[in-house]
């Protein structure tokens, strides 16, 4: 199954196609409009004020209610767009945003209002592509979760510590970071390969690294390896019935890039939101000189919350890939 992304957040509507999709999958719509709506923007003081409805038009690829098989399209519209907050930004690109790399990689013919093709709005398409990939991998046993690991510093936050995280940077005119911790329970061993473009860890990866804001993925006990030692690093195996298990899993279930049949855990570091209120530097394209910009608009103080849907999209989407779906 491969998906394209397509559209820009102030442009009349994003989508996705999917092709290769398995026919014969019954397309829940309760459980994908749900899954849309856990993302979506608008729902709380912690979230950008931006009103869309994030429902998807089918377009094709199912009929009476299951997948074709052939190519299945998807299209979500934008309605509350307010482009004139981007005006000045054609010229004063945003830190941290994509605004100056766009503009260099597309020869200043990117569409900067609201991010354009780079803005997290694109990651509701992507939230209905995972909610279908749910959906195959639910008939073979694998179910995909994540949770908030972390909030400005705050391992494991309760979601009364998230709010009051994310509304101190927000009157502060500023924003916050963090993490997500996602597990893939069923995937049984023997998946991926230790080879380039064929290993467990880059398949995620890849898929991950396409999420807006995420600047780091780290599998199990991810960068504490570095501090440990063998004893406490490796996972002793025990038999679990006719099953090999083990009995920790730091490893995240992934040995020399093939799963091993524990849960693959792994997490994910998500930026603070590069659009703050706070003047900041930037430069004038248009004169080549130095200049102070105040952004404008509506956007997420914090992204962590919004984006656990969409890594479990992305993960989703991995685990098809792993599966040869
Ligand atoms: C769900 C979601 C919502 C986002 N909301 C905003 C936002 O309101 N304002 C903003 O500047 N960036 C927001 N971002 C992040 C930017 O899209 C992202 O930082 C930018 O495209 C640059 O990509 P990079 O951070 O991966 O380098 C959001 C990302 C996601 C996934
Ligand atoms: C619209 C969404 O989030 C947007 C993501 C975003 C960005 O730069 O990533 C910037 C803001 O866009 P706008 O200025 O058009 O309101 C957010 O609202 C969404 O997630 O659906």
């Amino acid at each position: 199954m491969k998906h394209i992304i397509f559209g820009e957040s102030h442009g009349p509507a994003i989508g996705v196609v999917l092709e290769h999709v398995p026919s014969g999958i019954v397309v829940d719509m309760d459980f994908i409009r749900a899954e849309m709506a856990r993302r979506a923007p608008g729902k709380s003081p912690m979230s950008t004020a931006r009103q869309e409805a994030d429902e998807p038009h089918i377009l094709s690829g199912v009929f009476e209610g299951k997948t074709t098989g052939t190519p299945l399209c998807a299209v979500i519209e934008n309605t509350d767009t307010r482009s004139k907050d981007y005006a000045k930004l054609k010229d004063l690109p945003r830190p941290g945003h994509a605004d100056y790399s766009g503009h260099v990689r597309y020869e200043g013919c990117n569409d900067y209002r609201g991010g354009g093709h780079f803005s997290g709005r694109l990651t509701a398409p992507l939230v209905f592509a995972g909610a279908l990939a749910k959906l195959i991998l639910k008939e073979k046993g694998v179910t995909v979760s994540a949770v908030i690991s972390n909030v400005g510093g705050v391992a494991d936050p309760t979601p009364e510590q998230v709010e009051e995280i994310v509304l101190a940077a927000k009157k502060d005119l500023d924003s916050v970071g963090g993490a997500i911790r996602c597990t893939v329970d069923g995937l049984p061993a023997g998946l991926g390969a230790p080879d380039y473009g064929r290993n467990v860890e880059g398949i995620f990866s890849q898929q991950l690294y396409a999420v807006p804001a995420v600047k780091a993925v780290a599998f199990g006990a991810g960068f504490g390896f570095a501090v440990m030692r063998g004893s406490q690093a490796n996972d002793p195996f025990y038999m679990d019935g006719d099953a090999v298990r083990t009995r920790t899993n730091h490893t995240g279930g992934v040995n020399g890039g093939i799963t091993n049949g524990m849960p693959v855990v792994f997490e994910v570091a998500i930026r603070p939101t590069p659009s703050i209120a706070q003047e900041q530097d930037t430069v004038d394209l248009s004169t080549g000189r130095d200049a102070k910009l105040i952004i404008e608009g509506r956007h997420d103080p914090c992204i962590v919350h919004r984006a656990v849907p969409v890594i479990e999209a992305a993960a989703a989407l991995a685990a098809c890939e792993l599966l040869g779906i």
